[in-house]
């Protein structure tokens, strides 16, 4: 997962920051002990010993000691639960159906601090779409982390998934087999293909279908030329001669047609072409664009908005279809129009999966089997959607007021 130690440490970090933040177990495993990297990569004595030299130039500096601190910080990092417990491995199948059991499941953020989630017992059933309300500050994310055990300390109670209590298993082992998407999606810098397939799990064919799904495949291929774009049948006429057209990662095939596309043009274009963009027409593989699946994003999200991002991750999720899922305002910065469509293709796509949507916009939530309203920690209200409305409970009085 962290593959660009190659372009600079700090990059590095920076991208594992974020997945750490976005829960990526594989990754908190690594960083768990910053000592470790310090060691691995000699960062601390050899920005020492520069910093000491007074060699470097004072921006050099700068970005040095931020180095340094950065990796101070995860050195800094508290160990979580155990990767892997050996003598308690998830089983293969697991999670089996889906069933979702919280049982007097209470948390706090610190051994000082009020309880964030109090006294929770439900149980939600295989399948089942659960949308969890509330107003800020009520519990909604503190729910989604326990799930995951992000917290790590101060938690009482259980929470079992087809009668497994997930305490029992290491945090490495049982996360990869549920799905989030979390409140900020994490985007890296690289190719659109290590930013849905970090892991190489996955075929071209899988990612241009959930990318068409999503909506974002013409975000990264708006002339409509990748192959399996077009082979996906939604992108441009059916009956174009796809035979002509090149895989997507056929570096070679670019370059020749980039070749030719200047070969072709006269005299006055060529001039303006050279003046402007002498790369014009190299489409895959040029560097620094996100065109295609190997298209690169120079930074982060490479100028998606935060709502594609979101669409990015939906992706990811469409791929690694998991029993238990939970979405955290997984849909919150699209606009409504493009929120029906993806609430519609989680319905679908995810209809055997028990999936957790937290939301704060009425509308994602309303299809849902079930409603669990939560105030102040606890569960205030739960169950189908009309039934909270007709009973005129807190539910009803936030669908009047729109106010979630
Ligand atoms: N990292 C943290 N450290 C300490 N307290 C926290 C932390 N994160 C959340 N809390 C507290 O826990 C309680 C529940 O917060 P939580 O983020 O779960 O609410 P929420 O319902 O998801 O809110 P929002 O709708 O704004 O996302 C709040 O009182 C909040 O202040």
């Amino acid at each position: 997962m962290i593959g660009s130690f190659d372009t600079s440490v700090e990059d590095s970090l920076s991208d594992m920051s974020n997945e750490v933040n976005s829960g990526n177990s594989q990754t908190s495993s690594i960083i768990e002990d910053g000592s470790f990297m310090i060691r691995m990569f000699g960062v601390e004595p050899y920005y020492i010993s520069r910093y000491m030299s007074g060699k470097d130039e004072e921006k050099n500096i700068d970005k040095s000691v931020k180095t340094l601190s950065t990796f101070r910080q995860f050195s800094d990092i508290e160990p979580e639960a155990p990767y892997i417990v050996d003598d308690c491995r998830v089983p293969s199948e697991w999670p089996h159906s889906g069933n979702v059991e919280f049982k007097n499941l209470s948390v706090k953020y610190g051994a000082d601090q009020d309880y964030a989630l109090k006294s929770l017992n439900v149980s939600i059933r295989s399948g089942e779409k659960i949308g969890v309300v509330g107003r800020t500050g009520a519990g909604k994310s503190t729910l989604a982390k326990s799930i995951f055990r992000l917290l790590n300390k101060n938690i009482e109670g259980s929470i079992e998934i087809d009668g497994h209590d997930t305490a029992t298993f290491g945090v490495g082992d049982f996360r990869p087999k549920l799905g989030i998407i979390p409140q900020e999606s994490t985007m890296f810098r690289g190719t659109v293909r290590r930013n849905l397939d970090p892991l190489n799990e996955f075929t071209i064919e899988d990612m241009w279908a959930a990318m068409i799904k999503c909506g974002v495949a013409e975000l990264i291929d708006p002339d409509r030329k990748c192959k399996h774009a077009k082979l996906a049948g939604k992108i441009v006429d059916s009956d174009d001669d796809i035979d002509d057209i090149p895989e997507d990662d056929d570096k070679a095939y670019w370059e020749r047609e980039s070749k030719q596309r200047w070969a072709r043009s006269g005299l006055l274009v060529r001039a303006v072409l050279f003046m402007f963009d002498r790369k014009w027409g190299s489409y895959e593989v040029e560097e620094n664009t996100r065109i295609g699946i190997n298209g690169h994003l120079s930074t982060n999200a490479s100028g998606f908005s935060s709502g594609q991002q979101q669409l990015f991750s939906l992706c990811r999720l469409l791929m690694r279809k998991r029993k238990v899922m939970v979405l955290d305002e997984a849909t919150a910065d699209v606009d409504l129009e493009t929120d029906r469509k993806m609430q519609e293709l989680i319905r679908t796509e995810f209809s055997e999966c028990t999936v957790l949507t937290i939301a704060h916009r009425l509308d994602t939530i309303m299809s849902s089997d079930r409603i669990i309203v939560m105030e102040k920690g606890e569960i205030v209200e739960i169950g189908p959607p009309q039934e909270l409305i007709a009973k005129g409970g807190m539910f009803a009085k936030l669908v009047q007021a729109n106010e979630f």
